[in-house]
């Protein structure tokens, strides 16, 4: 049910950030650099200065342009803080005197990075996307690798070039090789694609040579974003073996600006999809770990895919557990792309390569076509959990192509 504010924006059935999702970011304005921020309705309730008012019951965790320090707190300083803001949002609550004026216009204000991005991680937990990307790249007899129905496969990916939606995109140069030539070349990527995925973001740490289990990794994680792995097709069909991906991955990834709190989507949570093999006990839950999540992808303002969450094999505390059992240490900030989710059919996947089959069936834009990526094409990535007369948002994520720059 909709919880009640006393901003009435956030009343709004259809509007993304009700009381219900209270999402935390980090924004700026005119008259103050970046802060930490909670979106409701159409505005952004100002926590520094409700922290220093003795608003919040923190002390000094809301101050920095990042979320880590209140993030390493754990989950009961998340759970109190969540309360609190409830509370002093809520219809009728006594201290809306003091909160008001401590309220920004979310029109009249810029976001950033909700985070100092640790490190980045990407996985490739949809099923249909794997077999589809393994077709195309290896052939249909071997789509799917032996390992995937038993291990959340990841690389590594880089935190340097994670970047808040609405950053523009520099269109990456590299190395690629045509067909049948001889010799690779260099220059600007010419199948340029976008990943439709959800990031996870850890807020515990893990130590070094200390394995999780799932519960407790799924208490690590502080909340969600959508989360945009930019790909650059020909150069990473040249230069992936045997090690994965590296430039044609390294270039940009953008997230939605407000993270989603695990708390918010509690009420969406749903079970993994039925093993199709039985996994090893480690990687075994016994809560639901996914959640019902409705995604889409819009290119210059069309639709062009529709999917959900709940696609992914590997829930984001399975995919944790599986990155902290060999000992290696998950820090505050790490940010865990949960892979591309892709449904059935070309119009639920979350990538152009599937979408237009390796650039064979062109996209309809109302008049324009598109296989890959143009300069000056706009993608938008958008999310939310649809609740009864009232929806958990996550906004959008966003991101404009500018032209390759100059190289050698
Ligand atoms: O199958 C491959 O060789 C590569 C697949 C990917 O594109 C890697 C990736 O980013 C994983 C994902 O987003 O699902
Ligand atoms: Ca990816
Ligand atoms: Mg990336």
């Amino acid at each position: 049910m909709l919880k009640r504010s006393w901003i009435e924006s956030a009343n709004d059935a259809e509007g993304d950030f009700p009381l219900n999702n209270l999402p935390y970011g980090v924004f700026s304005t005119a008259e103050a650099g970046p802060r930490c921020g909670v979106a409701v309705g159409d505005m952004i309730l100002d926590l520094a200065r409700a922290e220093k008012a003795g608003l919040t019951g923190t002390h000094g965790l809301l101050q920095a342009p990042a979320w880590n320090s209140f993030m390493a707190e754990g989950p009961q300083a998340w759970e109190a803080l969540r309360t609190r803001l409830t509370e002093l949002l809520a219809e009728g609550a006594e201290q809306r005197a003091a909160v008001e004026p401590l309220l920004v216009a979310m029109s009249g204000a810029r976001m950033h990075l909700p985070i100092e991005v640790a490190e980045y991680t990407d996985f490739y937990a949809s099923r249909q996307h794997a077999t589809n990307v393994g077709t195309m790249f290896r052939g249909a007899e071997n789509a799917l690798p032996p390992n995937w129905l038993h291990i959340p496969i990841g690389y590594n990916g880089r935190a340097s070039t994670v970047v808040v939606s609405d950053t523009e995109v520099r269109r990456p140069v590299g190395q690629t090789r045509a067909k049948h030539a001889e010799m690779p070349s260099f220059g600007p990527c010419k199948r340029l694609d976008i990943e439709l995925e959800i990031g996870a973001i850890v807020g515990t740490p893990s130590r070094m040579g200390e394995p999780v289990t799932t519960a407790q990794a799924q208490e690590m994680i502080f909340g969600y974003v959508l989360l945009n792995d930019w790909s650059a097709r020909d150069l990473q069909a040249w230069e992936y073996q045997p090690l994965g991906p590296f430039q044609a991955k390294a270039f940009a990834t953008s997230i939605s600006p407000w993270i989603v709190t695990r708390a918010a989507l509690a009420p969406f949570a749903v079970p993994e999809p039925e093993r199709e093999v039985p996994l090893l006990p480690y990687l075994r839950t016994d809560f639901p770990g996914n959640y019902d999540v409705d995604l889409s992808v819009e290119m210059n303002g069309h639709t062009v895919s529709r999917t959900n969450m709940q696609r992914l094999y590997y829930s984001a505390a399975q995919q944790l557990a599986h990155h902290a059992s060999s000992g290696c240490a998950m820090r505050t900030g790490d940010l865990l792309g949960s892979g591309t989710i892709s449904g059935d059919t070309p119009d639920a996947c979350g990538s152009l390569l599937e979408m237009t089959w390796g650039g064979q069936t062109p996209l309809d834009l109302g008049g324009e076509s598109r296989t890959f990526i143009q300069d000056g094409d706009i993608l938008t990535l958008k999310g939310h959990a649809q609740g009864d007369g009232y929806r958990v948002g996550f906004g959008a994520c966003t991101g404009r192509i500018l032209p390759a720059p100059d190289f050698p």
